[in-house]
């Protein structure tokens, strides 16, 4: 089995750093959407380097500031905390933000991956599914009890994808949406 490395880069201006990290093994690399003086040439410069290229919004980002740059991306990573550090709580406001991102990439008709970061665990990986979000980063939840991390991984994605199959139920009209949650 392969994995591929990400690298979330939440830094000021993270040009002078990309190679870095791609000489390393990272396959894909992140960089954020507020940080970069020009994004375009960020993302192009990732995928000249031979790595695939995620951008980042924070919260208070909205999703016109990457709608122009979608040619360039592989990976849309909505924040659903602001950066700073692990253990802090999912801002479910973001939900709708999610969902916009999905119908963005959907209108794109681009294979774009749709991420979350911040707060993600048992009590709330299902909301985020269930808004379009597929690949999900978790910190504490996976390492509070280092020993359960395989069970807690198993336990994530099986939440994830029982709720992305609830809300495939819910478009197709095989289930409410009052019954899905
Ligand atoms: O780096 C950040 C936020 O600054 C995130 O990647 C968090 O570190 C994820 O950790 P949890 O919110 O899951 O504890």
């Amino acid at each position: 089995m392969s994995v591929e490395f990400e690298a979330h880069l939440m830094v000021e201006e993270p040009d002078r750093l990309l190679s870095r990290w791609v000489d390393a093994g990272c396959g894909l690399v992140i960089v954020h959407a507020e940080a970069c003086r020009h994004l375009h040439r960020t993302l192009a410069a990732v995928r000249g380097l031979g790595a695939r290229a995620g951008v980042a919004v924070n919260p208070a980002t909205p999703l016109c500031a990457v709608e122009h740059v979608l040619d360039l991306v592989d990976l849309l990573l909505v924040m659903t905390v602001n950066p700073g550090f692990g253990g802090q709580e999912y801002l479910a406001s973001m939900e709708p933000k999610i969902a916009e991102a999905r119908d963005l990439i959907a209108r794109s008709g681009r294979q774009i991956e749709l991420e979350v970061d911040g707060g993600i665990g048992r009590g709330t990986i299902a909301g985020a599914a269930r808004a379009g979000a597929t690949t999900f980063c978790a910190g504490s939840a996976l390492f509070r009890e280092r020993a359960r991390l395989a069970e807690e991984v198993a336990e994530l994605r099986r939440l994830a994808a029982e709720a992305a199959a609830e809300a495939a139920r819910v478009m197709d009209g095989t289930c409410r949406e009052e019954d899905a949650a």
